[in-house]
């Protein structure tokens, strides 16, 4: 039996839950969450059966997007990961492994470097929020959708060194001008919160109308990625 709890961001509630859990579960139970970033030795800090527990972190909306991060606490019993990656799997899910947990796992700290710079961007008046957008989703998101970014370096160049050689010191050089972590509010938030509501209106028949358009999207995305060979 897998248990993928499933209630907000909030450390003391999931605590909460879990110890409720912890109270009635046996030592065969998997206890998955769907944290974002939390850290599993914070969520399940001195439950009984934390070898039984880990974050098993899926990326929404699920249904469509298959990803999740699977991240063992210091004590998960090896076991407890193996037979979510089984069962993950099974369901049609692309498990992956975080060996060692940190902040925000993988993708979510790949997510927010984007945010961070995407909001400086628009912050700094260097594009508009809506071209902001158009920079991911009609060029690196059509890249990344089949593959990522250490293979699009391998295939940018001829191969990751030739790469490296090329522009290593330019990537540097460009990495240095990024600046500090952006507050998401002022201004900025209410010029980005405009150009938002003015593409898609914050009521939730929009937001759901718009969510319908996206799940259609990735559908067909998903059949796409389906009939493409892998290799
Ligand atoms: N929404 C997203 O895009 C994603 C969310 N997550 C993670 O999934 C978890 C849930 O997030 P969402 O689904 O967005 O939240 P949500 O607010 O949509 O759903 C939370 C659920 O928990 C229930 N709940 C609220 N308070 C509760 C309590 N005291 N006891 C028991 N149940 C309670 C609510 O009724 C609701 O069904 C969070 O840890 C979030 O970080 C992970 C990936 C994507
Ligand atoms: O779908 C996602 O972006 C998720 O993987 C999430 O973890 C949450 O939406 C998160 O980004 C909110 O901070």
């Amino acid at each position: 039996v897998s248990f993928q709890e499933c209630v907000p961001e909030n450390l003391e509630l999931k605590k909460k839950v879990f110890a409720q859990l912890d109270r009635i579960v046996d030592d065969k139970v998997v206890i998955s969450s769907s944290s974002s970033c939390l850290l599993p030795s914070k969520l399940f800090a001195g439950l009984t059966h934390v070898k039984q527990c880990m974050v098993a972190h899926p990326v929404n909306p699920p249904y469509y997007i298959p990803l999740v991060e699977l991240v063992p606490h210091p004590e998960t019993d090896p076991s407890t990961v193996d037979r979510t990656h089984i069962l993950m799997k099974k369901i049609g899910q692309s498990p992956i492994r975080i060996r060692k947990e940190v902040d925000g796992f993988a993708l979510n700290r790949l997510q927010y470097a984007i945010i961070s710079e995407a909001w400086r961007l628009v912050d700094e008046g260097i594009v508009s929020p809506s071209d902001l957008d158009l920079v991911m989703s009609d060029g690196l998101g059509m890249r990344y959708a089949f593959i990522g970014p250490l293979e699009t370096m391998h295939l940018n160049a001829e191969g990751m060194l030739s790469y490296c050689d090329r522009y290593s010191e330019n990537i540097r050089h460009v990495l240095k001008t990024f600046g500090p972590i952006p507050e998401f509010s002022g201004t900025t938030v209410q010029k980005i919160n405009q150009a938002m509501c003015e593409k898609v209106p914050d009521d939730p028949e929009h937001l759901a109308a718009r969510r319908k358009w996206r799940d259609e999207c990735l559908l067909r995305l998903s059949k796409l990625k389906h009939e493409m060979p892998s290799k």
